[in-house]
């Protein structure tokens, strides 16, 4: 049973895990974050119990959620483990999961259970102020259990915490996730930065006009450097490989256009519609 969890990294999604977990169960959560400020304020709000600026000691918790930004997330497992007890879950929030799972594999074998974790919900906000209890109500969250983790206790924690904040758990390897975020996230994330900062560059004054459809298709474009460097850069070759398939089909929209090929034109614009109302249901 999981009675206490500590959260690292107390930010829009650390921050969104521990009041979720204070609003939907009765777990105590302490918090850990290098912020003095955040940390203050998730004590003054009551998010979390006690407070930490580092693990330097022994912490007796259940569960543990590192939810720092991609490129920490191993150094933080390597730090903190020594000072769990026998059959600690750790988990993360990262978005791509290779880079993290592969690193993990490579300690030593140890007495705490890794479970790779991503929520697939958030925002273009980073920080504690952004963070809600509800952001994971109706999300997916994938999963990608270590090769060390038993069923009961992947159980355990899928019952006691996943479901509990109102996520639903998908569990899949990390390759697999690697090329759906690729796809749903990474891809996307990098053609709105593109838009952005084409319509800067092809003529800046464009820009004050833009109404919902530029607003729309940017809005991501508003995130945090240091978070998508990370996730960009971790998940490089599938990214790699899936810009140059967006490339073609660019290529090939760009040549029947040059043709005046209009009955492509209709198609590409119906097919589309038909996929994208598949997530108005
Ligand atoms: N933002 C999203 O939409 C989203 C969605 C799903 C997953 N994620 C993943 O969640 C993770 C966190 O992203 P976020 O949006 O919450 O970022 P954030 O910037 O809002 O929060 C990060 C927090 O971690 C703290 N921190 C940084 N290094 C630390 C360390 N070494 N020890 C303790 N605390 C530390 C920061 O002070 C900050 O409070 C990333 O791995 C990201 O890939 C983000
Ligand atoms: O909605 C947003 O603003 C997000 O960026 C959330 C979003 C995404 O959908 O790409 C961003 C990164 C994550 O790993 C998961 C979700």
């Amino acid at each position: 049973m999981i009675e206490k969890v500590a959260v690292v990294g107390l930010g829009l999604i650390g921050g969104s895990i521990a009041k979720a977990l204070r609003k939907y169960t009765d777990i105590d959560v302490v918090g850990v974050d290098i912020d003095t400020k955040t940390l203050d304020k998730a004590l003054r709000e009551g998010t979390i119990s006690e407070a930490f600026r580092e693990i330097n000691f022994a912490l007796d918790v259940d569960a543990l959620f590192i939810c720092t930004p991609v490129g920490k997330i191993a150094d933080s497992v390597k730090k903190i483990y020594p000072h769990l007890k026998k059959g600690c879950i750790i988990t993360d929030v990262g978005s791509t999961k290779k880079v993290v799972m592969e690193e993990i594999e490579k300690f030593p074998p140890s007495d705490f259970y890794f479970i790779g974790g991503h929520p697939m919900a958030g925002t273009e906000k980073a920080g504690y102020d952004y963070s809600h209890p509800d952001l994971f109500v109706n999300s997916f969250y994938f999963l990608i259990p270590s090769s060390s983790v038993e069923e009961g206790i992947l159980e355990i924690f899928v019952k006691e915490i996943i479901k509990k904040i109102g996520a639903k758990p998908v569990i899949v390897d990390y390759n697999e996730h690697d090329r759906i975020v690729g796809v749903i996230s990474h891809v996307p994330h990098i053609v709105s930065t593109a838009l952005s900062n084409f319509a800067h560059r092809e003529c800046k004054d464009a820009l004050k006009y833009a109404a919902g459809g530029f607003k729309d298709t940017t809005r991501i474009a508003l995130s945090q450097t240091e978070m998508w460097k990370d996730i960009i850069f971790s998940n490089r070759e599938v990214v790699l490989d899936l810009l140059r398939n967006y490339k073609n089909l660019l290529e090939e929209f760009v040549y029947h256009l040059e043709r005046g090929d209009e009955e492509f034109l209709v198609d590409f614009l119906d097919k589309a519609r038909e996929c994208r109302k598949i997530l108005e249901v």
